[in-house]
């Protein structure tokens, strides 16, 4: 037997380091805020805004019109927003973002492998955002893309519902009957999936979620949170 019939190391799924835990963060340590730059929307900004919320971490909330828009986009690292800046260094990818804060406000899994399963669901939710139906539903209500919103809804969006909302239902029972993705505490993913199929319900069809109470459980867990609901009553209405 040489050195390549040894068994392998095995990889325990161990509680993570996270980083910075506590409500300031390092960098708001020094003095200097996060910053983070969306349209003035909800859209693919508001779970981010959410959690930082949830996690008492007090953020600069740049929001950017149209008309401002071609003078930030070239300083985007992908030319696009949500964008959050931190100490300078500026991240892009609304699910990259979701998931760095998730790890620095202690809103993420606990082990790796908790970290893993919440990573898929919360690609799942994004592949949702991007579908050609109910991802365009932005676009459809900001008037990018002219449709009838009521025809829209039925053709196009209630397909992708039909496709992603069981998938989200199964996980969320997966986990138990507390309403969460992982564990007994709120992570970025049940913050990000809230957002996001509460939007159907808030602007394309208030029945949406009817056939999926797992999925309102967690929307209105997640909006009663004080924090939140708090955030929530305070927000100005935007069309999207
Ligand atoms: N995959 C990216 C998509 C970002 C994206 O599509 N951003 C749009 C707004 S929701 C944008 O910046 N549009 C303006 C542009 O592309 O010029 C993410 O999830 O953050």
């Amino acid at each position: 037997m040489d050195e390549h019939d040894q068994e392998p190391e095995k990889v325990l799924d161990v509680p993570i380091e996270h980083g910075a835990r506590t409500m300031e963060s390092t960098v708001q340590s020094v003095g200097m805020k996060d910053k983070f730059l969306y349209f003035d929307v909800r859209g693919r900004g508001e779970a981010i805004r959410q959690l930082m919320v949830l996690g008492g971490h007090s953020f600069e909330d740049v929001r950017i019109s149209m008309e401002e828009w071609p003078g930030f986009k070239d300083q985007m690292p992908l030319g696009q927003v949500p964008v959050l800046e931190v100490n300078g260094t500026k991240i892009g990818q609304s699910v990259a973002i979701l998931r760095y804060l998730g790890h620095q406000l202690r809103r993420a899994g606990s082990t790796p492998l908790e970290c893993a399963r919440l990573d898929m669901i919360g690609e799942v939710v994004q592949e949702f955002t991007n579908t050609e139906g109910a991802g365009k539903l932005p676009a459809v209500l900001l008037g990018f893309i002219k449709a009838n919103k009521e025809e829209f809804y039925k053709t196009k969006i209630v397909p992708d519902v039909d496709k992603y909302a069981p998938i989200i239902e199964r996980f969320l029972l997966e986990n138990g009957n507390n309403g969460l993705f992982s564990g007994d505490r709120e992570t970025w993913v049940d913050i990000f999936a809230a957002e996001t199929f509460s939007k159907l319900t808030d602007y394309a069809s208030h029945d949406a979620l009817d056939a999926y109470p797992r999925i309102q459980a967690l929307i209105t867990r997640i909006h009663n949170i004080p924090a939140i609901k708090e955030h929530i009553a305070k927000r100005k209405p935007t069309p999207a």
